[in-house]
């Protein structure tokens, strides 16, 4: 006889979001594993970024969310983070005018010691800046920067809000590899429209079409349909891995 299933990490049922009397979530409904990458995937606009803001409690919401096996439908944002979920911003929300060092130090929890060690031996990068102002880091290093900090804390579960956004081509491949090494440590939720880093880094596919679900399974079977990514998100070109190229940051 096989072993039950694992419960999921989060589990995500009918959630549902008003915003300025439109009716943005319809009923989303997904899990994500207690384990490597699941992204959430969908054309502009279909409401991802609400749903991960709804799971966080940033936005009005009904439906039922549980995390860890707790249920956290109804608590505010900073009693769901301190159960240890990370946030990386679709904006990076790093500070511009404080240096990386300081940027890393108002991550801190009371009551944690700061994981520094592996912050910079995933990102040595940042501890070669310590004392550069964050807003003079290329989009990519603020990534870095963005991601470090959440991993700072002994977090449970990361949301990282479409980190490619905005970034040019080589700098993605080094997100990428940033994405994937960071979820050996933690399960990662990955809003990414970036095709060929979700085929490289992440495991499971759940869809978003017009504030629902459409599609939940795994990434490669998904990505592998032509036809069926470019129904459900429009593109079918998702080959072409990004791999690390050679040479520094942009
Ligand atoms: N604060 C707001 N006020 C009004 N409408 C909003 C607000 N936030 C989101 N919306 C609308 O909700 C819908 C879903 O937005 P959301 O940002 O969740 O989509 P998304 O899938 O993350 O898109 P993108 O890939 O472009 O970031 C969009 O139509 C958007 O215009």
């Amino acid at each position: 006889m096989s072993a039950a299933p694992a419960a999921p990490l989060l589990d995500v049922a009918d959630l549902h979001v008003w915003i300025e009397g439109s009716h943005i979530l319809q009923g989303v409904s997904f899990t994500v594993a207690d384990h490597g990458v699941t992204s959430l995937l969908g054309r502009n606009g279909v409401g991802k970024t609400t749903t991960v803001k709804a799971v966080l409690g940033l936005v009005p919401r009904t439906g039922r969310t549980v995390f860890a096996g707790r249920d956290i439908t109804a608590d505010p944002t900073h009693a769901i983070a301190s159960l240890g979920i990370g946030y990386v911003p679709e904006d990076r929300g790093v500070f511009a005018g404080l240096t990386v060092a300081e940027n890393l130090r108002l991550a801190e929890r009371r009551g944690q010691t700061p994981r520094y060690e592996l912050v910079h031996d995933l990102f040595p990068e940042l501890a070669k800046r310590a004392a550069q102002p964050a807003g003079t880091l290329s989009g990519g290093q603020q990534q870095m920067l963005a991601i470090g900090r959440v991993l700072l804390n002994e977090n449970r579960l990361l949301i990282v809000d479409e980190p490619t956004k905005g970034l040019a081509p080589r700098v993605v491949a080094e997100v990428a590899d940033a994405v994937a090494r960071v979820a050996e440590e933690v399960p990662v939720l990955l809003v990414e429209q970036n095709l060929a880093l979700v085929r490289r880094v992440a495991g499971q596919a759940v869809v978003v079409d017009a504030g629902r679900v459409v599609h939940t399974g795994a990434v490669l079977d998904l990505l592998d349909d032509a036809e069926r990514t470019r129904e459900l998100l429009g593109v079918s070109r998702t080959s072409a891995p990004a791999t690390h190229p050679q040479g520094g940051t942009a």
